[in-house]
């Protein structure tokens, strides 16, 4: 394990107004340059803690060290793709930074061509399938140099054959691009393509490790 973690949590506890716990003292590293996966029921808190992560909830306790620039893609990407081309889109998210416009075409021209969309930089965005859209996701956060990608069920929506080219790809760009990765999966085949896991339970990491042995351990409960 590298010695320096990309993202560190710990003991972060969560409640919504109504009382609901939703993460009850939970703690985590993921160690910088490498894809992890965070895994739980249905409720257990896994987009919860993402969001926190990316700052986009306030945690109630605890501490949360996050190492680098985020990028966040969505399970659905019609919730952030917001221009109507591909290229524009992923420019769109440049629009803070100091760049001239051959900067800007450089870094979308670049980031495009790491997740193999750059023969459809000026097709629609509504014309993209599922998989290409989170690509086009992907490539956002790329072109403004992201460390760190947080990623919700990102194949949730995608055909097998998608889920697949996607999650291998994520998997070559974390190796690639020097970059750190946490996915939130239910798909336990995703397990092959990533260097640990997380098991999310009750609030709080019950497990995590060698994603083959969390496979094995999550195919025994069925
Ligand atoms: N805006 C909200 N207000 C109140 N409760 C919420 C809100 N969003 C989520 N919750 C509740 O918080 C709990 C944790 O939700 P979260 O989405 O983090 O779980 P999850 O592990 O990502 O689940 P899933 O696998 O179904 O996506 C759930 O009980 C959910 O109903």
């Amino acid at each position: 394990m590298s010695q320096h973690p990309a993202i560190t949590v710990r003991d972060v506890s969560f409640e919504w107004n109504s009382g609901s716990v939703v993460l009850n003292h939970c703690s985590l590293e993921v160690p910088a340059g490498e894809f992890w996966m965070l895994l739980g029921t249905n409720g257990s808190g896994k987009s919860t803690l993402l969001r926190i992560l990316a700052d986009l909830l306030p945690r109630k306790s605890g501490a949360v060290a996050v190492n680098g620039q985020v990028g966040f893609v969505f399970q659905n990407p019609d919730h952030q793709l917001v221009m109507p081309t591909v290229g524009a889109d992923v420019a769109f998210g440049l629009v803070e930074e100091r760049l001239t416009v051959p900067q800007v075409r450089q870094r979308v021209t670049e980031a495009l061509s790491l997740v193999n969309l750059q023969a459809l930089q000026q097709r629609p965005i509504y014309a993209l399938s599922g998989g290409q859209k989170q690509r086009v996701a992907i490539a956002g956060a790329i072109a403004r140099h992201c460390d760190i990608l947080l990623l919700d069920e990102p194949t949730a929506l995608l055909d097998p054959e998608s889920q697949t080219d996607l999650v291998q790809q994520v998997s070559e760009l974390v190796r690639q691009r020097q970059m750190t990765a946490l996915w939130v999966t239910h798909r336990l085949e995703e397990l092959d393509y990533c260097d640990g896991a997380f098991l999310l339970e009750g609030g709080r990491v019950v497990d995590s490790g060698e994603p083959e042995r969390l496979k094995r351990r999550l195919m025994s409960q069925g």
